[in-house]
Protein backbone atom coordinates (compact mmCIF):
# COMPACT_ATOMS: atom_id res chain seq x y z
CA UNK A 1 0.00 0.00 0.00
CA UNK A 2 1.14 3.60 -1.33
CA UNK A 3 1.29 6.47 0.65
CA UNK A 4 -1.80 7.70 -0.96
CA UNK A 5 -3.75 4.50 -0.03
CA UNK A 6 -2.57 5.00 3.67
CA UNK A 7 -3.96 8.54 4.01
CA UNK A 8 -7.26 7.32 2.07
CA UNK A 9 -7.58 4.99 4.95
CA UNK A 10 -6.83 6.99 8.09
CA UNK A 11 -8.63 10.02 7.04
CA UNK A 12 -12.02 7.64 6.27
CA UNK A 13 -10.51 6.16 10.14
CA UNK A 14 -10.83 9.78 11.40
CA UNK A 15 -14.45 10.30 9.59
CA UNK A 16 -15.65 7.24 11.33
CA UNK A 17 -14.19 8.09 14.41
CA UNK A 18 -15.97 11.91 14.54
CA UNK A 19 -19.32 10.25 13.57
CA UNK A 20 -19.40 7.89 16.60
CA UNK A 21 -17.95 10.20 19.27
CA UNK A 22 -19.26 13.55 17.61
CA UNK A 23 -16.77 16.05 19.60
CA UNK A 24 -18.23 19.47 20.07
CA UNK A 25 -15.43 21.09 17.77
CA UNK A 26 -15.25 19.00 14.92
CA UNK A 27 -16.69 20.32 11.24
CA UNK A 28 -16.84 16.40 10.59
CA UNK A 29 -19.11 15.79 13.57
CA UNK A 30 -21.41 18.32 13.13
CA UNK A 31 -22.16 17.29 9.18
CA UNK A 32 -23.35 14.11 11.51
CA UNK A 33 -25.66 15.97 13.36
CA UNK A 34 -28.77 18.25 12.73
CA UNK A 35 -26.63 21.23 12.64
CA UNK A 36 -25.71 20.62 9.27
CA UNK A 37 -26.18 16.75 7.94
CA UNK A 38 -26.53 15.12 4.03
CA UNK A 39 -28.18 18.37 2.76
CA UNK A 40 -24.59 20.37 3.53
CA UNK A 41 -22.48 17.74 2.42
CA UNK A 42 -24.51 17.31 -1.13
CA UNK A 43 -24.12 20.93 -1.22
CA UNK A 44 -20.48 21.28 -0.73
CA UNK A 45 -19.84 18.58 -3.20
CA UNK A 46 -21.93 20.73 -5.81
CA UNK A 47 -19.41 23.60 -4.58
CA UNK A 48 -16.65 21.89 -4.59
CA UNK A 49 -16.82 20.44 -8.32
CA UNK A 50 -17.91 23.84 -9.72
CA UNK A 51 -14.55 25.35 -8.14
CA UNK A 52 -12.47 22.39 -9.45
CA UNK A 53 -13.76 22.84 -12.63
CA UNK A 54 -12.87 26.69 -12.66
CA UNK A 55 -9.71 26.10 -11.06
CA UNK A 56 -9.21 23.55 -14.23
CA UNK A 57 -10.09 26.05 -16.91
CA UNK A 58 -7.92 28.60 -15.35
CA UNK A 59 -4.83 25.80 -15.22
CA UNK A 60 -4.33 26.38 -11.44
CA UNK A 61 -2.35 23.32 -10.31
CA UNK A 62 -2.25 24.38 -6.64
CA UNK A 63 -6.36 25.02 -6.85
CA UNK A 64 -7.31 21.96 -8.53
CA UNK A 65 -5.51 20.04 -5.89
CA UNK A 66 -7.55 21.41 -2.94
CA UNK A 67 -10.59 21.72 -4.67
CA UNK A 68 -10.30 18.08 -5.00
CA UNK A 69 -8.95 17.21 -1.50
CA UNK A 70 -12.05 18.85 -0.49
CA UNK A 71 -14.18 16.92 -2.66
CA UNK A 72 -12.70 13.27 -1.46
CA UNK A 73 -13.46 14.66 2.18
CA UNK A 74 -16.86 15.62 1.60
CA UNK A 75 -17.49 12.31 -0.99
CA UNK A 76 -15.78 9.73 2.38
CA UNK A 77 -18.15 11.56 4.79
CA UNK A 78 -21.35 10.85 2.02
CA UNK A 79 -20.05 7.33 2.07
CA UNK A 80 -20.16 6.69 5.96
CA UNK A 81 -23.17 8.70 5.65
CA UNK A 82 -24.48 5.45 3.62
CA UNK A 83 -22.55 2.99 6.11
CA UNK A 84 -20.55 2.57 3.19
CA UNK A 85 -16.26 3.29 3.18
CA UNK A 86 -13.11 3.06 0.63
CA UNK A 87 -13.82 -0.41 0.66
CA UNK A 88 -16.33 0.33 -1.66
CA UNK A 89 -14.54 2.27 -3.37
CA UNK A 90 -11.23 0.38 -3.61
CA UNK A 91 -13.71 -2.75 -5.07
CA UNK A 92 -15.32 -1.02 -7.56
CA UNK A 93 -12.51 0.96 -9.15
CA UNK A 94 -10.78 -2.52 -8.68
CA UNK A 95 -13.93 -4.43 -10.56
CA UNK A 96 -12.85 -1.80 -13.16
CA UNK A 97 -9.78 -2.90 -13.78
N1 LIG B 1 -10.08 17.00 5.01
C1 LIG B 1 -10.78 17.69 5.74
C2 LIG B 1 -11.52 18.82 5.23
N2 LIG B 1 -11.62 19.35 3.99
C3 LIG B 1 -12.43 20.41 4.12
N3 LIG B 1 -12.84 20.55 5.40
C4 LIG B 1 -13.70 21.58 5.98
O1 LIG B 1 -14.80 21.77 5.15
C5 LIG B 1 -15.32 23.06 5.38
C6 LIG B 1 -15.79 23.61 4.10
O2 LIG B 1 -14.73 23.64 3.21
P1 LIG B 1 -14.57 24.83 2.19
O3 LIG B 1 -13.43 24.52 1.30
O4 LIG B 1 -15.87 25.13 1.58
O5 LIG B 1 -14.04 25.98 3.13
P2 LIG B 1 -14.73 27.27 3.68
O6 LIG B 1 -13.60 28.03 4.28
O7 LIG B 1 -15.86 26.93 4.58
O8 LIG B 1 -15.22 27.96 2.36
P3 LIG B 1 -16.65 28.42 1.93
O9 LIG B 1 -17.69 27.65 2.74
O10 LIG B 1 -16.67 29.88 2.21
O11 LIG B 1 -16.70 28.07 0.47
C7 LIG B 1 -14.23 23.89 6.05
O12 LIG B 1 -14.64 24.16 7.38
C8 LIG B 1 -13.04 22.97 6.02
O13 LIG B 1 -12.27 23.09 7.20
C9 LIG B 1 -12.29 19.58 6.12
N4 LIG B 1 -12.41 19.27 7.44
C10 LIG B 1 -11.74 18.21 7.92
N5 LIG B 1 -10.92 17.41 7.11
C11 LIG B 1 -10.21 16.25 7.67
O14 LIG B 1 -10.94 15.73 8.76
C12 LIG B 1 -10.11 15.63 9.92
C13 LIG B 1 -10.96 15.86 11.15
O15 LIG B 1 -11.43 17.19 11.16
P4 LIG B 1 -12.46 17.68 12.31
O16 LIG B 1 -13.69 16.91 12.13
O17 LIG B 1 -12.68 19.15 12.06
O18 LIG B 1 -11.79 17.40 13.59
C14 LIG B 1 -9.03 16.70 9.71
O19 LIG B 1 -7.88 16.39 10.41
C15 LIG B 1 -8.82 16.61 8.21
O20 LIG B 1 -7.93 15.53 7.92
Amino acid sequence: MDDTDAVLDELFAVIEDRKEQLPEDSYTASLFTHEKGENAVLEKLGEETTELLLAAKDDDREEIAHEAADIVYHMLVLLSMKEMGVADLRAELRERR
